[in-house]
């Protein structure tokens, strides 16, 4: 469990993350969302101990970051943006170098360094140097690097930057197994990513919490309010529908289609279908409108 409480982080005059909070439990794969300078990276950065916060706390399974940061990097895993790995390196040594760092030794070792090479896809490749594999394979490197100690939670800045989509595929797989039994925050510019892999989603725009959500509900946020249609037979009498809970206007589209409009997280399809049972009314048709995350991010950031 990640708990960021009223964190902010200033650099000189720059504000980065401004007071925010919110908590990402176990089992749970977190979006991180948030255009360019929004705050992600440095966030990610105070959660796994790299920088300190200026203010706030972040509590990783039970430890504060800034009273206990070996705890807490001895319980995460960390795939910072640029992901800075000893080009010069064998795969292999790299990861005895990290695993040792974090206190394996001996046939355990041998074993995790093996069982990671498998986990990420690195067969192939695990007997090269780094500085000799494709962008793809020093991400899962990278990867391999941050699940090592088998901590309890995973903090990946954007990990499928720059992979063609069959390793996209292959490492939200990844994620996706990951996610069923540890706590997984991962940021990401590609949004459908979000709605693959992610229960919820945490959206910064410069340095501010602007959403904090179940994916699904994120539409109907961001808009204010849901919008509804619906399809009769005939024309029908508008005030009944207005006399309904929570709508708050209806207006008649093309043919016997209407546009209504309900408060925002409020789903009126059965009180509508209700209706018109009770008015004798042929409904055709009725469909809440879906906003897509890209709509929704974009509402929500410019
Ligand atoms: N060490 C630093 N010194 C000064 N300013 C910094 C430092 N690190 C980050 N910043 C600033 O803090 C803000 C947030 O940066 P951050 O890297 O956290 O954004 P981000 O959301 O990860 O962006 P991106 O999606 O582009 O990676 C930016 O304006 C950035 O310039």
């Amino acid at each position: 469990m990640v708990e960021v409480q009223q964190l902010t982080k200033t650099f000189g005059t720059q504000v980065a993350v401004n007071n925010i909070s919110f908590t990402a439990g176990k089992g749970e794969i977190l979006g991180f969302l948030g255009p360019n300078g929004a705050g992600k990276s440095t966030t990610m950065k105070i959660a796994t101990g790299y920088l300190p916060p200026t203010a706030g706390t972040v509590v990783v399974e039970g430890y504060d970051v800034l009273a206990a940061p070996l705890e807490v990097r001895r319980r995460v895993g960390y795939l910072p943006e640029h992901n800075p790995l000893y080009l010069d390196m064998y795969v292999h040594e790299y990861l005895e170098f990290i695993g040792s760092v974090h206190g394996l030794k001996g046939n355990h070792l041998q074993q995790r360094v093996r069982q990671m090479v498998d986990r990420v896809g690195l067969g192939r490749e695990q007997n090269k140097q780094i500085g000799a594999l494709s962008k793809g394979y020093r991400q899962r490197v990278g990867l391999a690097q941050a699940l090592i100690h088998d901590p309890g939670v995973l903090i990946l800045d954007e990990p499928t930057t720059g992979l063609d989509p069959n390793q996209i595929g292959e490492i939200r797989t990844l994620i996706r197994e990951l996610g069923q039994d540890k706590t997984v925050i991962f940021s990401t510019h590609i949004l459908p990513e979000v709605a693959a892999l992610c229960s919820r989603a945490v959206i910064i725009n410069r340095g501010q919490l602007v959403a904090d959500s179940p994916v699904s509900e994120l539409g109907a946020k961001a808009a204010g309010e849901t919008i509804i249609r619906a399809e009769f037979e005939q024309p029908v009498d508008t005030t009944p529908l207005l006399a309904l809970p929570g709508i708050n206007q209806v207006e008649q589209e093309a043919g016997n289609t209407y546009r209504i409009r309900a408060a925002a997280g409020s789903d009126q399809r059965g009180a509508i279908s209700r209706l018109a049972a009770q008015q004798g009314w042929v409904l055709l048709g009725l469909r809440q409108e879906e906003q897509s995350l890209e709509q929704v991010f974009q509402a929500l950031t410019k």
